[in-house]
C-alpha cells in the first residue's frame, strides 16, 4: 500500500517563498549577488535542510527537460517527412536525437546559472562533436530552437530564462562543458539527458536522469519519466494506447502524457514523486509531492520483475533461469530506460535485474539517480555479488561484478543473489 503525504521536513523553507521576489525565482540570474543571497539562505537551512537547494534546482531542471522531451517525442512520431532534423546515429549506430543534446544544454544552463559556472561540474552522456560538423547545421539549429523554446517556459518553474535567445556557439559550449570525468573527490552532477533513447524514438518509455555525486557518493537523484503516469497503470499501456489513439485522432499536446518526476536525497529516508507540470500551472513542489515506497511483497510468486527490452543489453535467458529458480511466476515487465528503477521505487515491481554481456562497462549516468531513489524508497540495490555500486571511479561503474540487482526488500534480494551464485559458472556471461 502506498502512502501519499506531503512532508514539510524535506523543504523546510517553501521554495515559492512569498518574499523576497528574487528568492521565489530560484535561479534569478548568475550574478554573484544572487548567488550570495542563495548562499545565505542555504546556510540558514544547514542540517536537516542539507541539499535542499540542489534538490529543488535539480527537480526544476528535470521538469523543464521533460517538457522539452515530450515535444520532441511528439514530433518524432509524426509521419516521415514531417519531423525535420530530429534524429541521427552515433558511431555505434545507436540513435541520438535533438532531445539528447537539447536536454543536456538546458540542464547545463540551469545548473550553471544557479550554482555558477565555476562551481558546476557535469558528467553527461552526449558530446558536441557530431553537432559541430558542417553537415549537421540543420540538426544544431533544431537543438538551438528546442532549447530556446524550452527556456521561454522557465518562469513557470520559478526560473528566469536568458535575456536573449541562446546562440549556436553558446549551446555547443553548454553541451561541451559537461565533460567532467568524475572520481573519488569533489562534487559533480551526473546527467543522462535521454535514457532509453531507443524507447524514446519508438514513442515508448524513457527517462531523464540527474544525480549529484559528492566524494564518490550519490547524494541526490532525480528521475523524470514523462510517459509513466502518476496513477498506477500498466507500464506498457501507454505505448499501445498511444499508438491506437494516434491512428484514430492526432493527440492534443500533453493529453495522454501524465508523467512523473521522482526524487530523493541520500539519508533523507524518503523518496518522492510529483506530476509533470501541466502547461497551465506554475511549479509548486510542496503542493504536488507525494511520498513513494517500495512494495511490501516478499513472496516471489507474487513478485514482478523488470528488465531491459533489448536482449542485447541484458541476457533474458539468464534472468529466465534465475526467476525460475527463485519462484517468480509472473511474466517479466520489459521496459526501456531507468523507468525500471522508478517502477521498483513506486512499488509497481519488486525486482529489476540487468546482466550485460561480458566486457560491457556500465556508466554512472545510467544508474546513479535510480539507485538513490530506490534506496530511499526502502529498497536495496547492489551488483550481482551483493556489493554496493561504486560511483567513485569516474564515468564507469568500475568493479561491478556480474550484473545489477535492485529489489524492494532484503529477502528477495538475498534469494536472487543466491540463485546467481548457483548458476553463474554454468552461464555464458
Ligand atoms: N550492449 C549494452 N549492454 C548493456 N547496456 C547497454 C548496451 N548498450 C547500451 N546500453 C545502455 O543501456 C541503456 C538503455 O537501457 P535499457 O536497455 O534498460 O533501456 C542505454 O542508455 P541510453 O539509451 O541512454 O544510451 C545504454 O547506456
Ligand atoms: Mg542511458
Amino acid at each position: 500500500m502506498l502512502s501519499f503525504t506531503i512532508n514539510p521536513a524535506i523543504f523546510p523553507i517553501p521554495i515559492q517563498a512569498p518574499i523576497p521576489v528574487r528568492l521565489r525565482h530560484l535561479c534569478a540570474s548568475a550574478t554573484a549577488e544572487n548567488r550570495l543571497v542563495w548562499a545565505e539562505q542555504s546556510a540558514c537551512r544547514e542540517g536537516d535542510g542539507k541539499m535542499d537547494r540542489e534538490l529543488a534546482v535539480a527537480v526544476k531542471a528535470v521538469q523543464i527537460a521533460c517538457t522539452l522531451c515530450q515535444k520532441v517525442q511528439e514530433a518524432l512520431l509524426l509521419p516521415a517527412g514531417q519531423n525535420g532534423s530530429l534524429k541521427t546515429s552515433k558511431d555505434d549506430r545507436s540513435p541520438v536525437t535533438v532531445a539528447d543534446w537539447a536536454v543536456q544544454a538546458t540542464v547545463s544552463w540551469v545548473l550553471s546559472q544557479c550554482f555558477g559556472e565555476e562551481h558546476t561540474s557535469i558528467i553527461a552522456e552526449e558530446d558536441e562533436s557530431a553537432l559541430c560538423a558542417s553537415e549537421s547545421t540543420p540538426l544544431l539549429d533544431s537543438v538551438v530552437s528546442s532549447v530556446n523554446r524550452c527556456l521561454t517556459e522557465a518562469p513557470r518553474y520559478g526560473l528566469i530564462g536568458p535575456e536573449n535567445e541562446l546562440q549556436r556557439h553558446e549551446i555547443v559550449e553548454l553541451i561541451g562543458r559537461c565533460n567532467s570525468q568524475g572520481g573519488p573527490k569533489g562534487r559533480f552532477w551526473v546527467l543522462d539527458p535521454v535514457d532509453g533513447t531507443l524507447g524514446f524514438v519508438r514513442g515508448d518509455q524513457y527517462a531523464i536522469a540527474l544525480a549529484l555525486i559528492e566524494d564518490g557518493e550519490v547524494v541526490l537523484g532525480v528521475l523524470g519519466c514523462p510517459n509513466y503516469p502518476m496513477k498506477k497503470e500498466w507500464l506498457n499501456y501507454h505505448q499501445r494506447y498511444y499508438r491506437l489513439m494516434s491512428k484514430l485522432s492526432p493527440p492534443a499536446f500533453g493529453a495522454w502524457h501524465k508523467g512523473c518526476v521522482l526524487y530523493a536525497r541520500k539519508g533523507g529516508g524518503q523518496a518522492w514523486m510529483q506530476p509533470l507540470l501541466d502547461p497551465s500551472q506554475v511549479f509548486d513542489l510542496e503542493k504536488s509531492a507525494r511520498v513513494i515506497q517500495v512494495s511490501s511483497v516478499s513472496d516471489p510468486a507474487s513478485a514482478t520483475f523488470c528488465e531491459p527490452v533489448e536482449k542485447a543489453n541484458s541476457s533474458h535467458l539468464f534472468t529466465a533461469g534465475l526467476v525460475d529458480t527463485v519462484g517468480v511466476r509472473k511474466q517479466p515487465l520489459r521496459v526501456y530506460s531507468m523507468v525500471k528503477y522508478a517502477a521498483v521505487a513506486r512499488g509497481h515491481a519488486e525486482i529489476f535485474m540487468k546482466f550485460a554481456r561480458a566486457g560491457y562497462k556500465e556508466k554512472v549516468w545510467d544508474h546513479a539517480a535510480g539507485v538513490v531513489i530506490i534506496e530511499e524508497a526502502g529498497g536495496v540495490v547492489t551488483d550481482a555479488r551483493g556489493s554496493p555500486l561504486d560511483f567513485s571511479k569516474g564515468i564507469y561503474l568500475e568493479g561491478l561484478d556480474r550484473g545489477i540487482i535492485a529489489c524492494s526488500g532484503a529477502l528477495l534480494h538475498r534469494r536472487i543473489i543466491e540463485a546467481v551464485d548457483a548458476s553463474w559458472d554454468s552461464s555464458n556471461l
